[in-house]
């Protein structure tokens, strides 16, 4: 008998973090329309990643599937996420990254926009900097870059791979489309995701306020 393509019990751990987490992010309203998609990487050669078209608040195991890391479906004939090939490019790129997080939120899609031209948000004085790995004071600046969507996926692939210059940087927006926030692990991923959200969400507070004449 051939040996199994990947270890079971490994992939039913990392399905069930998955599920787990995609139920919170799909509550906060982070996922409409089946958007979104998250994986986590089993080991050197497989990443666990939801299936493309999912709604993402209703996920059971048969929903995550296995692929490797050049996106090529193993042991299934489901369609994994459309998107399959932004984890992997971090997978490939970042070998310490266990874990990519990708959400739609109001405040994400509309930032990406709102920062577009610029390539990137520019955060500066936030206590939250700490929850991001690697940052330890609020007196920094901090650049959350930000590439132009497409559905060409090589193409947004290049978009990204040329603006991830900087030491500790874990997440960018597309603009018009959400977020792709990514970790060691995927509580980690999920911290990043989170603290990004906030801090995006102080921003275009800002931005109303001054609109506002404050
Ligand atoms: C439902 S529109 C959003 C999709 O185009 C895509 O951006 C997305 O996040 C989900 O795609 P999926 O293929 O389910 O992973
Ligand atoms: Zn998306």
């Amino acid at each position: 008998m051939n040996a199994p393509a990947f270890d079971h019990n490994l992939y039913a751990g990392c399905a069930a973090q998955i599920i787990s987490h995609t139920r919170e992010l799909a509550a906060k309203g982070w996922t409409p329309a089946t958007a979104g998609n998250f994986s986590i990487r089993m080991d050197a050669e497989h990443a666990a990643i939801t299936i493309s078209g999912k709604d993402k608040g209703r996920l059971t195991e048969a929903d995550i599937m296995v692929v490797n890391m050049a996106n090529d479906p193993v042991a299934t004939h489901h369609r994994p996420s459309a998107e399959a090939a932004l984890h992997t490019h971090l997978y490939r790129r970042f070998p310490d990254v266990g874990a990519v997080l990708h959400t739609h939120s109001p405040t994400q899609t509309i930032a990406g926009l709102l920062h577009a031209d610029e390539g990137r948000v520019r955060l500066r004085g936030y206590e939250l900097f700490k929850a991001l790995r690697g940052h330890t004071t609020h007196e920094a600046e901090l650049d959350l870059p930000v590439v132009p969507n497409s559905q060409d996926m090589d193409q947004l692939i290049a978009s990204v791979d040329a603006v991830l210059t900087q030491p500790n940087t874990w997440g960018y927006l597309i603009a018009g489309h959400g977020l792709y926030a990514w970790g060691r692990d995927i509580n980690e991923a999920r911290r990043h995701l989170d603290a990004f959200e906030f801090l995006l969400g102080c921003e275009l507070e800002m931005r109303r306020l001054r609109g506002a004449g404050a």
